[in-house]
């Protein structure tokens, strides 16, 4: 048996990982786009990761001081913010952004 009968061809569609696409040209795209989506996502979860361990600074100052941990008018300003910016789901999101922030309350 030769090593060609054994070998997959290596075209876009058999290299790149399922992307739904139906044309090799559609596949190329997809894969680069989604390797900049991964990046982002990488760079977000770093920007929250930042956001949690600032809001901690903040809470801890605000607790040793005599104050509550929870400040209901600053999270109002918040989640306006993020619905003025990206509409009703944003306001779910600066509330999942909160709650990793602050915990439940
Ligand atoms: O801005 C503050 O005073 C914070 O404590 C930060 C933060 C936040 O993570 O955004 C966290 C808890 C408060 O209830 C309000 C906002």
């Amino acid at each position: 048996m030769s090593t060609e009968t054994s070998i997959a061809p290596a075209t876009a569609t058999t290299d790149a990982p399922d992307t739904g696409a139906r044309s090799p040209e559609a596949a190329g795209l997809i894969t680069d786009a989604r390797r900049r989506i991964d990046d982002l996502d990488g760079r977000i979860i770093g920007l929250v990761q930042e956001r949690m361990a600032v809001s901690a600074v903040i809470q801890r100052e605000r607790l040793t001081s005599g104050g509550r941990r929870v400040n209901l008018s600053r999270e109002m300003e918040i989640l306006a913010h993020y619905r003025d910016q990206l509409g009703k789901p944003g306001t779910a999101l600066a509330m999942t952004l909160l709650e990793l922030s602050r915990g439940q309350i």
